[in-house]
């Protein structure tokens, strides 16, 4: 394996019911060191199982999984280093002791042998994930959101060398969240642990990955950066998944301004600008989305979102023209 390489799987596949309609199949990917790499797709699509295989929680089918030069196996099959130097945070975490504080349920993630710093270490990974104002309370009395940080912060505690997280913010409330991302982004980047997210939240994609792979029905059909996957998806799928979009029928496209000879055309948020030109499209709703609004328009059946940052200047009911400044073509492959 490449030495700015961790992970690696070969072929793997890992079906449920012996044919290729669950799980994942096929699936050859190479995991850079110290990068968020994040697993995207609908659901269903394999993002967990695929999780499992990397973590040793399953064994494939056929294929194989590395980790550096060594072969991971089922950890049903005896502990291996490995595993040892993973850690795995999903949404529901329930082994952790509903009794025990959260400074020691913290403390127990610890490496062995490493109690010199811990008073500081445990300290300051508790602010970081701002739950050292309630160090003192039992592990089954907080919310959601603070369960999912304390179990992130026993796993960060171990100092592990990889951690896969599965859909790790989806309890913590809005408000935090974006802090709570970008202090993850700055530990494991101050760290260099190499990041495996699935998540659905595509801000939360875009934001924090390095890298992106996306899955679709159990096989890899796109990877790269989210500024290449965001600016220039090769499919609908892939624009559909990380972009406030509108996907239209050519016949479709033509009602707004634009000639596709490729059967489906995309069309992002953004890229639609209010205009004095243009056919009028009517404002059937505002979303207030705090410094600027989301309009919906429509016109001949098809309803298109608009950003618009000069605020409460097209109420609803209100005529708008449109110019569409960028789009993206996909053929009947690229579905
Ligand atoms: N233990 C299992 N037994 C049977 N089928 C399973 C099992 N685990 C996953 N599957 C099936 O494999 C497919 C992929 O599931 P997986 O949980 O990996 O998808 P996912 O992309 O993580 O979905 P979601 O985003 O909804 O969590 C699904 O069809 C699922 O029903």
């Amino acid at each position: 394996m490449q030495d700015d390489l961790i992970l690696e799987t070969i072929s793997v596949t890992k079906n449920f019911f012996g044919d290729k309609s669950s799980g994942v199949n096929n699936i050859t990917i190479f995991i850079p060191k110290g990068k968020i790499t994040a697993i995207v797709g609908e659901s269903g699509s394999g993002k967990t199982t695929l999780l499992n295989l990397l973590y040793g929680t399953l064994e494939p089918d056929h294929g194989e999984v590395f980790f550096k030069e060594e072969q991971v196996l089922s950890r049903a099959k005896g502990l291996q280093h490995a595993h040892e130097v993973m850690r795995m945070v999903t949404q529901n975490d329930t082994d952790l002791d509903p009794r025990i504080s959260v400074w020691d349920t913290v403390c127990e993630g610890l490496p062995d042998g490493d109690q010199s710093q811990a008073i500081h270490l445990v300290t300051d990974v508790l602010n970081l994930l701002n739950i050292y104002p309630i160090r003192e309370m039992a592990f089954g009395k907080l919310s959601g959101g603070e369960k999912q940080r304390v179990t992130i912060a026993k796993a960060l505690i171990s100092r592990p060398e990889v951690l896969l997280l599965d859909e790790p913010f989806n309890q913590v409330d809005a408000t935090y969240r974006e802090a709570l991302q970008h202090d993850i982004r700055y530990i494991v980047k101050d760290w260099g642990v190499t990041v495996i997210l699935v998540s659905h939240d595509p801000a939360e994609i875009l934001s924090m990955a390095d890298e992106l792979i996306v899955l679709k029905e159990g096989e890899i059909v796109e990877n790269g950066t989210p500024e290449q996957l965001y600016h220039s998806p090769k499919l609908l799928y892939t624009a559909q998944i990380l972009a406030s979009c509108t996907h239209l029928t050519s016949t479709q496209a033509k009602v707004c301004g634009i000639k596709s000879k490729r059967g489906a055309v995309v069309v992002y948020a953004e890229h639609v600008k209010i205009s004095s030109l243009g056919s009028k499209w009517l404002v059937k709703m505002v979303l207030f989305k705090g410094f600027f609004e989301e309009l919906v328009i429509e016109k001949e059946g098809i309803t298109l979102r608009v950003l618009n940052y000069d605020r409460r200047k097209y109420p609803v009911g209100s005529k708008v023209g449109i110019s569409i400044s960028k789009y993206f073509e996909f053929g009947k492959w690229e579905s």
